[in-house]
């Protein structure tokens, strides 16, 4: 089992301008990928979790995600950066597109997504953490057993009700590998 950092995307690592689907729009924030490097020194797994529910809304297609996916996956190799995973959840209750209508188990605040991974990368949740913008993505992590979970600054606005069910408050993902290393 290895330990490993479940990581929201939007917000988390890029700029969220708003269900982002395009290369165009889709912004690293600034000093992620370098901290991406760090933590995968300090071996951990790096695992992306994503709600992308813009295809359940008729926003953009799976097509147009795995697109930009292939895209991010390979602005990030280019980098150093191999991720270990990438899960997402198409799907919303009130979706236009018929075939992503649900009320599925994988859309943050459940856990569907972090279980998957549990399971196909053999993840040591405990001594893992999750870093996100949302109040959504700490509850997910939460139920799936993610031993820390940790809210950024540099996506949705943090608000007394996200604070309380994170563990710490940082300003970005960039901080993540120092505020580890102090932990040891
Ligand atoms: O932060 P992650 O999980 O990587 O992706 C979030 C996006 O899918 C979009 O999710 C939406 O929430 P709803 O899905 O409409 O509740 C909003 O938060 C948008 O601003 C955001 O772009
Ligand atoms: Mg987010
Ligand atoms: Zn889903």
């Amino acid at each position: 089992m290895k330990p490993a950092i479940f990581l929201d995307r939007d917000g988390t690592i890029n700029l969220d301008h708003g269900y982002v689907h395009t290369s165009d729009e889709f912004h690293f924030i600034d000093g992620v990928i370098d901290a991406m490097v760090e933590l995968k020194k300090m071996g951990y797994l790096l695992v992306l979790i994503t709600n992308q529910s813009g295809i359940a809304r008729g926003l953009f297609t799976e097509d147009q995600f795995m697109h930009l996916t292939e895209w991010m996956d390979w602005s990030l190799a280019d980098r150093g950066v191999d991720l270990d995973g990438i899960y997402f959840c198409p799907h919303h209750p009130q979706a236009v597109v018929e075939e992503y209508r649900q009320d599925c188990e994988c859309r943050k605040p459940k856990a569907g997504m972090f279980i998957d991974a549990k399971a196909q990368l053999d993840v040591d949740m405990s001594a893992s953490y999750m870093i996100g913008d949302k109040k959504e993505d700490m509850l997910a992590a939460a139920a799936a057993g993610v031993g820390y979970k940790i809210l950024v600054r540099t996506g949705k606005e943090v608000t007394p009700e996200s604070e309380s069910v994170a563990d710490v408050v940082i300003n970005s993902l960039v901080d993540l590998p120092k505020y580890l290393a102090n932990q040891q």
